[in-house]
């Protein structure tokens, strides 16, 4: 098995696209890292230098630390699995499975007996015989993967393997990659742009975003601690709400976070609320994901706030409302069209984040002022006439209707803080 590093790769394009810029990365041996992001942020391209099928502007590939950057495909030991499955037409599925071990020149009884082996591990030994055209978008997929680790790979590339499928074959055939890989221990580098693919596969996950990779974790991390508001936007359904939030700290006692009209109150105690006292007679943006509200009879003290339901969509098992609470919600471009996109959000000025605002509501934010009051910034309010979205889960016992209002319990414990730049706050003091 192989352990990869990428030190400083960057990958510009004929023509001056810059697909990737400055990419270091460590991927463990067997471990299963998955590259997710945005289309056109640079994972396809990444998987291909670390296949040999691209070549890198500069930078260094290692595979067990050593330097594989100008190895061919062959010397790296790697197999590759495409969204598109390529399989030989012409050639039955034990043959597809068979061609690598048949241009490395096995003889027809050793292929054949590995051929079975591996599609008996894929549970598509019945298949053997049958043409690619005779069978399903998720029999070839298995028959791809069959081809890919008949030769033992050192390293299995998965490039979008089940964009293809249909999204019920899509959850079976991700159990069973997931399954196959495990098992075999071979380290896997899995390109996605879908999120809770990501999330219920890695072991590791990359989220990139315009060349370069914004965060990087077990998902469990990504998703509770993400260290940009990217990262937050971008991982999990329904997407993150984000409020901007003027910051008040009454020393010793509590930081408040005035959302629109709003104010919720965050205990001295709170290590965060320390964090957030830097900013005080500042704005921040506040992430709340869905599972951080609930719906109270009665409202609590310093972490409610209230709302009016706009609509309801119902899922069965619960439903999302859509509640306006009279402060602008923030919207993060999650794909912006390559030839305008930053390279980081985080370097982004905070002019551009007054015109994804804009862009949103329609109107300015109000300017942060210089000198805070004794009371909160009297512009902190003036949000308050911009529609605006927070989504909720509602659980089917709780019997709502458009226009109710709603009394939102806050689980403060699990708000995000990020500041207007879009990095985590309580990622360290500023
Ligand atoms: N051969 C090429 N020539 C020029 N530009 C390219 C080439 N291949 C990719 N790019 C550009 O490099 C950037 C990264 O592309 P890449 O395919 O790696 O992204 P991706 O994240 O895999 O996207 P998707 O999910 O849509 O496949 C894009 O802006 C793309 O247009």
């Amino acid at each position: 098995m192989a352990t990869i590093g990428l030190r400083g790769v960057r990958k510009v394009f004929p023509g001056g696209s810059i697909a990737l810029d400055q990419v270091d990365l460590d991927v463990a041996d067997g471990e299963l890292m998955v590259l997710v992001g945005p289309s056109g942020c640079g994972k396809s391209t990444l998987l291909r230098i670390i296949a040999g099928l691209e070549e890198p502007t500069a930078g260094t590939l290692y595979l067990d630390d050593e330097d594989a950057t100008d190895f061919t495909p062959q010397q790296r030991q790697v197999a590759m699995v495409f969204q598109s499955f390529a399989l030989y037409p012409h050639m039955t599925a034990a043959d597809n499975i068979g061609f690598p071990l048949r241009v490395s020149g096995l003889p027809p009884e050793e292929r054949h007996e590995l051929v079975v082996e591996s599609a008996t591990a894929l549970g598509v030994q019945e298949l053997l015989e049958r043409w690619p055209k005779q069978m399903s978008g998720g029999q070839r997929q298995r028959i791809a993967m069959g081809r890919a680790l008949v030769r033992d790979p050192r390293i299995l590339l998965l490039d979008e393997p089940l964009s293809n499928l249909d999204s019920g074959l899509r959850s079976e055939l991700r159990a069973e990659i997931s399954s196959t890989v495990r098992s075999s221990g071979i380290t896997t580098v899995y390109v996605t742009h879908d999120q809770t693919e990501a999330l219920t596969l890695a072991d590791r996950i990359a989220v990139m975003r315009g060349g370069s990779i914004e965060d990087i974790g077990t998902p469990g991390r990504v998703y509770d601690k993400p260290a940009t508001i990217f990262v937050a936007a971008f991982l999990g359904t329904p997407r993150i709400n984000l409020f901007e939030a003027w910051v008040w700290n009454t020393v010793d006692s509590h930081v408040s976070l005035r959302i629109g009209e709003q104010t919720i109150a965050l205990p001295w105690q709170d290590p965060r609320a320390r964090q957030l006292a830097h900013y005080h007679g500042e704005r921040v943006i506040v992430g709340v994901r869905a599972e951080a509200l609930v719906s109270l009879a009665e409202p609590l003290p310093d972490c409610t706030i209230r709302g009016r339901v706009r609509y309801l969509e119902h899922h069965g098992h619960e439903s999302l409302a859509f509640v306006d609470i009279g402060a602008a919600g923030i919207e993060i471009d999650l794909a912006p069209p390559p030839a305008t996109k930053p390279k980081h959000f985080r370097h982004r000025p905070v002019t551009t984040m007054r015109g994804v605002w804009k862009r949103i509501t329609g109107t300015q934010p109000a300017e942060p002022q210089d000198q805070p009051d004794s009371t909160l910034p009297a512009t902190a309010g003036r949000h308050q006439k911009r529609s605006s979205g927070l989504v909720m889960r509602l659980p089917p016992n709780v019997q709502v209707s458009a226009g109710d209002t709603l009394n939102i319990g806050v689980r403060r414990e699990l708000l995000h803080f990020f500041d207007l730049r879009g990095d985590r706050i309580d990622a360290g003091f500023r």
